[in-house]
């Protein structure tokens, strides 16, 4: 969820569609409304709901929600112009939902229509609605793609992200003395591993930031916008329906002869000279979808490969981010990781086998991924069937959001929770167990049926990150004496409020490359 604060401008339209439909939403409302038990929420306004009072509250939709939870408590609804929204803000709730009921709570609701030309009509893995397609899908992500045994494969692509990851900073650092934008550097050197993986080409850096400039539009495109609570005001949005299909039509332009190019490299094998052994789109040319008849469209492929590319790029790089800020502000963990690289590797550059044996480094992975969850929701959820949840009904049309700060800082569950401290993990007998199953204590890869396929290999990409960063650099504020800001805001993810800059020291001028 975006903030809304920017629908200040449309307010105009909303009180236009007041007039126009309040009697006949007040009639509606009611008869519904006797019928349902819903959670209770701060009173709104007809047809509106409660949406003057986000877009006026001026606040990031996740920090108006963290209010709200201080008044209503672990469930409660906010009706956002013809969407009832529940959301889940209690550990309780959230397993009782998500996993004991895992597979009622596993469907996704209805889209807008911008997201539904960007998925092609919910063919993707997260906007697929629970049954067979959504099956076919995200086994054949997690199965050839995400599995343990195939990451195993990409280790080569990601070495060689890591050492542009440590070039690019060297260079960025020597042409502004010593300072680096954090969130931009990690971001590129996911997407390069995330493009190496989904093509299979080997590209130059220029078409990369080109397919990301593609991305990032597509992205752009879909912030929600008012009429996607007020259908009824759409008419007043056409040009923006129109820019929508003209961004899908360029993506499609852009990634379709890539796409092309990939399939005739696998059709005459040596060919190309830079296609690799294997690419998630090769999983996909032939992909048998119980239920239909032929494999998937061009256009189905790009939604697909846009997935792969969006899902992983920035929750990774933005947890990087976040961990970077948290070393920082916090020397003595630096320093401790520092040391536990250098007892692991000697010398030589830290991979991924030397990342395995660092329990520190895990422990502080872990802690900024319980204080920084990347996206602060998870995606939304609807239910199969009519439910009930903590006394409450839950309708099939309603949106079920999970908010996840509210868990993993619960005093119930840590101790000092708003505290910044790997250790929690190691000396402190602290755990969580990061997929919910066991018990819901942090979930910022979400829980149950719906959670996120990418787990294990963005973790492998944030410890690998991170602990390159810090074995090539010491990493300061800039300026030095700088107090960070831990405040977020939203930016597709939760990101900082102030982008980290960072200045950067290299350790040792020895280490071997
Ligand atoms: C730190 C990095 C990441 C974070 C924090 C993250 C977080 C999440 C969250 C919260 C969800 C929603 C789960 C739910 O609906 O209950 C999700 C879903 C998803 N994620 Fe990730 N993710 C990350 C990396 C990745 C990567 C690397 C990929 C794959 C390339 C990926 C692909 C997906 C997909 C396909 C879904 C939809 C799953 C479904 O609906 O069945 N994510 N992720």
């Amino acid at each position: 969820m975006a903030t809304l604060s920017s629908y200040d401008d449309h307010l105009i339209f909303t009180a236009l569609a007041f007039v126009i439909s309040s009697l006949i939403f007040l009639l509606a409302f009611k008869t519904k409304s006797r019928k349902l038990n819903l959670p209770p929420g701060p009173p709104g306004w007809p047809i509106v709901g409660n949406l003057f009072q986000v877009a006026r509250s001026g606040k990031p939709f996740f920090e108006y929600v963290n209010e709200v939870r201080l008044k209503y408590g672990s469930i409660f609804t906010l009706k956002m112009g013809t969407r009832t929204m529940i959301i889940l803000t209690d550990a309780k709730l959230v397993h009782e939902a998500m996993i004991k009921q895992g597979a009622t709570y596993a469907t996704r609701p209805p889209e807008n229509p911008t997201r539904t030309i960007f998925s092609e009509n919910k063919f993707t893995v997260n906007a697929a609605l629970y049954g067979p397609v959504w099956k076919s899908l995200r086994r054949n992500m997690v199965q050839n793609m995400l599995s343990s045994t195939r990451l195993k494969e990409f280790r080569a692509v990601r070495d060689n992200a890591m050492d542009r990851l440590i070039n690019r900073l060297k260079a960025e650092a020597e042409k502004n003395s010593g300072v680096v934008w954090v969130l931009k550097d990690a971001r590129f050197a996911v997407f390069c591993i995330l493009v190496a993986m989904c093509f299979g080409l080997e590209m130059d850096e220029e078409t990369v930031e080109r397919i990301d400039q593609v991305m990032k539009n597509v992205l752009i495109t879909l912030d929600p916008r008012i009429d996607d609570y007020l259908p009824i005001l759409s008419p007043f949005f056409s040009k923006q329906r129109k820019k929508a299909l003209e961004v899908r039509r360029e993506q499609i332009e852009f990634l379709a002869p890539i796409i092309e190019q990939r399939r005739r490299a696998i059709q005459n094998p040596g060919s190309d000279h830079t296609a690799t052994t294997f690419s998630y789109l090769d999983t996909l040319f032939d992909l048998k979808i119980e239920g239909k008849k032929s494999a998937p469209s061009d256009a189905e492929l790009v939604s697909l490969c846009s997935e792969f590319l969006n899902g992983g790029t920035d929750t990774t790089a933005t947890a990087v981010e976040w961990g970077m800020a948290q070393l920082i502000a916090n020397p003595h963990v630096q320093t401790k990781l520092y040391e536990e690289i250098k007892r692991t590797v000697g010398d030589k550059k830290v991979d991924e086998k030397d990342v395995e044996k660092m329990p520190y480094l895990h422990a502080v992975v872990k802690e900024l991924l319980r204080k920084h969850p990347p996206t602060h929701f998870v995606l939304t959820h609807a239910v199969t069937e009519p439910t009930t949840l903590g006394g409450y009904d839950i309708p099939v049309d309603a949106n079920v959001e999970v908010f996840t700060p509210s868990i993993a800082e619960d005093p119930k569950f840590w101790s000092n929770p708003e505290k910044f401290d790997p250790d929690r993990f190691i000396s402190g007998g602290e755990e969580a167990d990061i997929t919910g199953v066991t018990g819901v204590k942090m979930i910022p890869f979400g829980a149950g049926r719906r959670i996120c396929p990418g787990l294990g290999m963005a973790t492998v990409h944030i410890h690998l990150m991170m602990a390159r960063m810090v074995q090539e650099f010491e990493w300061g504020a800039y300026p030095p004496e700088k107090k960070l800001d831990f405040s977020g805001k939203w930016e597709f993810t939760v990101v900082m409020k102030e982008s980290l800059r960072a200045t950067i020291k290299p350790r040792e001028e020895t280490l071997q490359l």
